[in-house]
């Protein structure tokens, strides 16, 4: 077995709790309150703000001058790709590209951003790639299994959403990192990999925890905010 299916396997019941979050149930089914969905996209985008640093680290980070090359593809990809689907989403809300940005990070987020962010700047490359494998992948898997459900791309407020993550681009994104996530991890003892699997498994969580503060807009007390 592969040291990323023996990862997915092993994150698989946290996986499945998120495609059966109503969060992620409610966009399939276009039932997702539009209020959830907003609270969502600005966490997230400010998530994505931090998630571009980690491409911008593993850029530094890479072993060779074509990983290089693919981690800035990455960059490119989040910051002008995938964060245009909010900056448009946001638009549509009456929300304006200053205020998206303004957001304030909730304790979930800054948690999940954190955490990926000390041990990718603690790490090498290996920490890296599996600390930000879950998100690439995970919603990869999401934007595929929401695509089969009739009518889900075309609906006029989620489509979108699902349409770009289901997409070739994205699947590709995820593909490398998978693969290049195998090739570091050969020939590493038992104990590294057991770290690693540790990891994966804690920003497997994070991201269910993502779904789970979204569907509650989770933020901090009013009185300390
Ligand atoms: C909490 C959270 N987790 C995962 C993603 C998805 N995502 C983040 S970066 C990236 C790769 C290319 O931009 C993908 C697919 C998200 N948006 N928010």
């Amino acid at each position: 077995m592969s040291f990323s299916a023996r990862l997915h396997q092993k994150a698989l019941p946290i996986w499945e709790a998120s495609h059966n979050h109503p969060f992620v149930k409610g966009i399939g089914d276009g039932t997702l309150d539009i209020e959830k969905f907003k609270f969502f996209m600005k966490q997230d985008y400010v998530y994505l703000i931090d998630y571009s640093r980690l491409f911008a680290l593993a850029s530094m980070k890479a072993n060779s001058l074509k990983n290089m090359a693919l981690f800035a593809k990455m960059l490119d990809a989040t910051l002008n790709i995938e964060m245009d689907l909010h900056r448009q989403y946001a638009e549509r809300l009456g929300i304006s590209a200053e205020e998206l940005e303004a957001t304030q990070a909730a304790p979930m987020t800054l948690a999940y951003s954190s955490y990926m962010l000390s041990v990718s700047e603690r790490g090498s490359l290996i920490d890296l790639v599996t600390a930000i494998l879950p998100c690439a992948w995970s919603y990869y898997e999401i934007g595929k299994k929401l695509a089969e459900i009739p009518g889900a791309m075309e609906h006029e407020f989620y489509g979108e959403w699902i349409t770009m993550y289901q997409s070739e681009e994205f699947g590709e994104i995820a593909d490398w990192l998978i693969k290049l996530l195998d090739e570091l991890a050969l020939g590493l003892p038992e104990s590294e990999l057991a770290r690693l699997e540790e990891i994966f498994f804690n920003t497997s969580r994070f991201e269910y925890m993502f779904w789970e503060m979204s569907y509650n807009e989770e933020s901090w007390p009013s009185h300390v905010r």
